[in-house]
């Protein structure tokens, strides 16, 4: 019965990976495919390739489906592309080659800020702009002529679990852990529908790790698609719906996050066995 429902939403032949990602759906995911049924696919990516200026292969060809509303873990080691494949989808760096298609719209014929506004992104290390926190939140906002009320504020702080007090703040009295909560609602305010997560916690102390895994959680609830690299196994394990593995540019496997250990790839093994 499953299995029906996520065909239904595949409209072109599937990749090896993509079996993959149905093999999980059709066994014991009873809620991904559900959520695959319900809401069909945010972003469909064929052949994605890149090549750096000097020749380098970085992605040799990503294919994936990723559906509405779940958190898709990237791991994989360092080098293997993982932001590369991030920051093609919001087009930091343009697909050279290959397509990439947001709700069935290919990312090229979407104009670049409205993209970016869609598709919000968050980096390693936030850096927030002079000023307060209130005036980071309504910056984006503000470039389109809309300005946030001081309830919408508030809100998109509770979004970010900062309390009010934070309003008034500036950005650099603050901890890396509570700016990158400021830079979590700062993009929320563009009322993005995609978060890409580019190792948003590795800066972070546990506690702080854990208020960003619940509000990643809290927004997974509401209809977010959260796409996040981590290098930590445990955080995917705690919070990802779906794992892609990726090794020297290409998705080697995808895998529910709690069998991981039934990787298969050589590179993905030892990856993981060094990794837990
Ligand atoms: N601006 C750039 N110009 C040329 N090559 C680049 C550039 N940025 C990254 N690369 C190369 O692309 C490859 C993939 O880099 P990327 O940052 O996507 O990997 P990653 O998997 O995210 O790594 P890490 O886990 O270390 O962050 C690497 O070999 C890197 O050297």
């Amino acid at each position: 019965m499953a299995t029906a429902s996520v065909y239904q939403v595949q409209t072109s032949p599937l990749s090896e990976a993509q079996e993959c990602l149905l093999q999980v759906v059709d066994g014991d995911e009873e809620p991904v495919a559900a959520a695959v049924a319900e809401s069909g696919l945010k972003f469909r990516i064929r052949d994605l390739r890149k090549v750096s200026d000097a020749g380098v292969s970085i992605l040799n060809g990503i294919n994936a489906d990723i559906p509405k509303g779940m958190i898709v873990g990237i791991i994989g080691p360092s080098g293997s592309g993982k932001s590369t494949v991030l920051r093609s989808l919001n087009r930091l760096w343009e697909p050279p080659k290959g397509t990439v298609f947001l709700d069935g719209r290919d990312i090229l014929d979407i104009d670049v800020l409205s993209l970016r506004r869609k598709v919000g992104m968050l980096f390693q290390l936030p850096a927030l702009f002079e000023g307060t926190v209130a005036d980071n939140i309504r910056f984006g906002p503000q470039l389109k002529g809309q300005k946030l009320t001081d309830s919408e504020v508030y809100k998109l702080l509770t979004l970010a679990d900062l309390d009010s007090s934070f309003y008034n703040k500036n950005g650099n009295e603050l901890s890396v852990g509570q700016a990158q909560r400021v830079a979590l609602a700062r993009t929320l305010a563009n009322d993005p529908e995609v978060l890409l997560l580019d190792e948003p916690t590795s800066a972070l102390d546990p506690i702080s790790t854990q208020n960003i895994e619940d509000c990643i959680v809290k927004l997974k609830k509401k209809g977010m698609t959260v796409m996040m690299v981590s290098h930590s196994i445990k955080q995917i394990q705690r919070i990802a719906d779906v794992v892609c593995l990726l090794v020297n540019g290409e998705i080697v496997e995808i895998l529910s996050p709690d069998k991981l250990s039934e990787a298969k790839h050589p590179m993905a093994l030892r990856f993981l066995e060094l990794s837990s």
